[in-house]
């Protein structure tokens, strides 16, 4: 029996990597500088797992930016733009669009890595794309670990994956149609690392997840077969994960490969299928994925021991391996960084586990699965049984006034006043806007200064006052340079918060929050994201100081900024003792107080963000329906508690819209903005097609890069906009907040966006 992980975390325990890139781009420090930063990364990884007797530990995980993008560069995936960049330079063009020294290049887009908060670069793909090898990285990395004497499992995406991930650049042709060019180069790696002596190849095919057509899961066996066939010791680990084989089990289970890899977190069921399946092989070693890479609770060892006993009646120990269910790329790093008298009561954090923690959960089941008798593994185990006992039986969970108020929801909770064209009639009046309003997205760039004031704060360094004094002066100057500019509907700039969950999150009862359990988002992008373990509840109002007093500073009208309950869910650790569902209708219960009293304090638009609805859809369409029910239900119970002509926001980001846009409607926001720049309004389609009614602000200026886009850029975007949805409907404003943007390119950004807006005008007056 071995004990495996699927993949690491890569920013560093203290977020190391993240700040030395960061360094790197400001040129505050040098390429060779940064490689250090990174290596040292990496080796600590390494020992960690190896400290943890893992035995099988992967290379290759680590990435500077993100691992699809990492495959786009191992396969020679570049698209024509960067061919002229070099190295790493032209790495981070990739990643983010790159202006300076005559060059103009944009960044590739970027997306939701399946159902979580981690985004990918999505490959681009021409009709006549050209792949070639270059396998420096992964070599680099298995060499670095073989000096330390680990001989590492390099982690590699799989083919159908990486072009299943990736989008057409061109018309006329299918991406899978691809695989004839792109399979010569795997089989080429392949070739390469069996010469160096990798012994196991995993490559991940977590694609394996969604509802495949025939066509992708003959791809998918067309593939597997010439690896087979290739002369090479090296043996391959298929890797699937996030959910159930399903309908592609079939399939999956007669592969030719030499280890079959279930996540038994996501799908415990799969278990006893696969074992009776008429293709179940003794000869093939089974990876059971049973400690949860998804969430931060403890393991149930007894639950697991009960998943690894039925194996082991099936297979001899060679052939069964205890692993992590994913890569433990979504968990934060080390529980015992955390400090317990300050943010985890210590009842909560002996029900947690993070990455490090998970890696010694793994090895002991591995030694209570292969010796029964072992004291200090049975010592933990004891542990493990009386923690999870506690936590099923602890008071700090149940909260009856919240479950009541739960059960007693009705549907007129979720049902506006009156329906969406009477109130936009109210709204024109009471709000008066321009033709093509403008707006942002709430957040105003989070500087430095910022950050290290909260920091003080936090440490004591600075009282109170002063920091709301300062809050308070940022968020002036921002009115006034919004007004100045010329925008619409303002913002208060979100100065005042860490992240957009973890803030309310720190408001609301029933959460707790770490200090250090930093997650990667996307590049050098991290979120820490809040635990709920138990009945949420709001005890007072969260956003009304900041909201009012931006308010009081001008005329203009002041959107409300709250976060929506299903993003809150999405983004925090979840409790699994009770459904999602009502979790979520909770939370929702929390955020309709809040725009209540945001209302009664004189905002007249509100926005309540839903960026993460769509990451939340279940990976199988068959559990979409209810997942989209109750959703799109919770928003609503948030949202509805208002007059009619109290004006409701939504925004979304980094999805497709195409296939849940009817919920979006049914969300009944009366404007959403929506990411849509980085696919030059391509996401607009679903929109047209279905009729959308409600107003729309599509983004037209891509703020994950700093980039600055011309007014021509942007108007070019608005026309095709207009072509497309009726131009009385058509908002304008960015794709998404602007707190990762610096001020000088904030400000000619939306010195180009208004200015867009104003010609626009300028151009239906005269066509009128
Ligand atoms: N939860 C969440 N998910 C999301 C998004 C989001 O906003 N939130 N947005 C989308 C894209 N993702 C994003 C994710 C993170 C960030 C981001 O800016 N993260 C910051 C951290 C934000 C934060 O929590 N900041 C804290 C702590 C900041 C900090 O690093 N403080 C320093 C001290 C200050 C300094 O010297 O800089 C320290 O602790 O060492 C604060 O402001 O209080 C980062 O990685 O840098 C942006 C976009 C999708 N998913
Ligand atoms: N209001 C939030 C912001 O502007 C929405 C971000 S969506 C990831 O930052
Ligand atoms: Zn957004």
């Amino acid at each position: 029996m071995k004990s495996t992980v699927l993949g690491y975390p890569r920013i560093g325990a203290q977020r190391e990597l993240k700040k030395s890139i960061e360094n790197f781009w400001k040129e505050k420090i040098s390429e060779e500088e940064l490689f250090k930063i990174s290596k040292d990364v990496r080796t600590r990884n390494w020992i960690i797992q190896k400290e943890a007797d893992i035995d099988m530990i992967s290379s290759n995980d680590f990435s500077h930016y993100d691992h699809i993008l990492d495959m786009c560069i191992t396969l020679g995936c570049i698209p024509e733009r960067f061919k002229n960049l070099k190295g790493l330079q032209q790495y981070f063009a990739m990643a983010r669009g790159q202006q300076k020294e005559g060059l103009d290049v944009t960044a590739m887009e970027m997306t939701k890595w399946f159902d979580s908060n981690y985004h990918y670069i999505v490959p681009e793909f021409v009709k006549h794309q050209e792949f070639s090898l270059n396998t420096k990285k992964i070599v680099t990395e298995w060499k670095e670990a073989l000096a330390l004497g680990i001989k590492t499992k390099p982690v590699i995406v799989g083919p159908i994956t990486f072009l299943l991930l990736g989008k057409e650049k061109e018309k006329g042709f299918n991406r899978l149609e691809l695989l004839d060019k792109i399979l010569p180069v795997y089989e080429k790696l392949l070739k390469e690392i069996d010469s160096f002596g990798v012994e196991y190849l995993q490559i991940d095919e977590p694609v394996l997840s969604l509802d495949l057509s025939k066509q992708e899961q003959l791809a998918i066996v067309k593939t597997y077969q010439h690896f087979s066939k290739i002369n090479v010791r090296l043996k391959i680990i298929l890797a699937n994960y996030f959910d159930c084989y399903g309908d592609n089990l079939d399939v999956a289970i007669n592969l030719p490969v030499d280890v079959f890899h279930l996540d038994l977190v996501r799908c415990p069921l799969q278990l006893d299928d696969i074992l009776s399946h008429p293709s179940f092989s003794t000869e093939k070693i089974l990876s059971l994925g049973v400690v949860d890479g998804r969430n931060i609770w403890i393991n149930d060892f007894e639950r697991s021991l009960k998943y690894i006993e039925k194996v082991t009646e099936k297979l001899d120990n060679q052939h069964i391996w205890i692993a992590s269910s994913c890569s433990f790329l979504h968990c934060p790093y080390d529980l015992d960084l955390e400090n317990t008298n300050k943010k985890i009561g210590l009842d909560v954090k002996q029900w947690l586990a993070f990455s490090k923690q998970k890696l010694r959960e793994i090895s002991t089941l591995k030694v209570l699965a292969t010796t029964p008798g072992n004291e200090d593994a049975n010592s933990i185990f004891n542990e493990n049984k009386k923690a999870n006992q506690n936590r099923r039986k602890s008071e700090l969970i149940h909260n009856t006034l919240v479950k009541e108020r739960i059960d007693k929801l009705t549907n007129s909770d979720s049902q506006r006043i009156s329906q969406f064209s009477d109130r936009q009639l109210l709204q024109k009046e009471t709000l008066d806007l321009p033709l093509f309003p403008t707006t942002t997205i709430g957040s105003f760039p989070q500087t430095k200064k910022i950050r290290q004031t909260r920091a003080k704060l936090k440490k004591g360094e600075v009282t109170q006052e002063v920091y709301d004094e300062f809050i308070r002066n940022e968020t002036e100057v921002t009115i006034r340079f919004q007004e100045e500019v010329g925008l619409d509907v303002l913002v208060h700039g979100e100065f005042e918060r860490n992240d957009m969950v973890e803030y309310f999150g720190e408001q609301l009862e029933g959460f707790a929050f770490t200090q250090y359990g930093w997650v990667q988002s996307y590049g050098t992008r991290c979120v820490k994201p809040p635990i709920i373990y138990g009945d949420v509840s709001r005890e007072k109002e969260m956003t009304v100081k900041w909201s009012s007093y931006a308010q009081s500073l001008t005329k203009k009208p002041v959107k409300g900024m709250l976060t929506g309950p299903v993003t809150i869910l999405q983004w925090s650790f979840v409790r699994d003792d009770q459904p999602r569902s009502v979790t979520c209708n909770q939370i929702a219960c929390a955020i309709r107080d809040e725009v209540k009293d945001l209302e009664n304090a004189g905002l007249k638009v509100i926005q309540i963000d839903e960026p993460a609805i769509r990451e939340g859809l279940p990976l199988r369409k068959e559990d979409w329906k209810n997942y989209l029910n109750w959703a799109v239900k919770a928003f609503r119970i948030s949202s509805s508690g208002v007059k009619d002509d109290t004006q409701i926001h939504t925004h979304m980001c980094y999805s497709e819209f195409n296939d849940i846009i009817e919920s979006i409607a049914e969300m009944d926001a009366d404007v959403i903005t929506i990411e849509t720049s980085r696919s030059e309004m391509e996401l607009l389609d679903a929109f047209v097609d279905f009729k959308y009614p409600n107003e729309i602000g599509p983004g037209v200026y891509d703020i994950h890069s700093p980039r600055v886009p011309t007014q021509k850029e942007i108007e070019n975007l608005l026309d095709k906009a207009c072509d497309l949805l009726p131009y009385e409907n058509i908002w304008v404003n960015p794709d998404c907040g602007l707190k990762t943007r610096d001020w000088p390119e904030t400000k000619s950004a939306l010195e180009n966006l208004v200015k867009s807006a104003r010609s626009m005008r300028e151009k239906m007056f005269q066509l009128v």
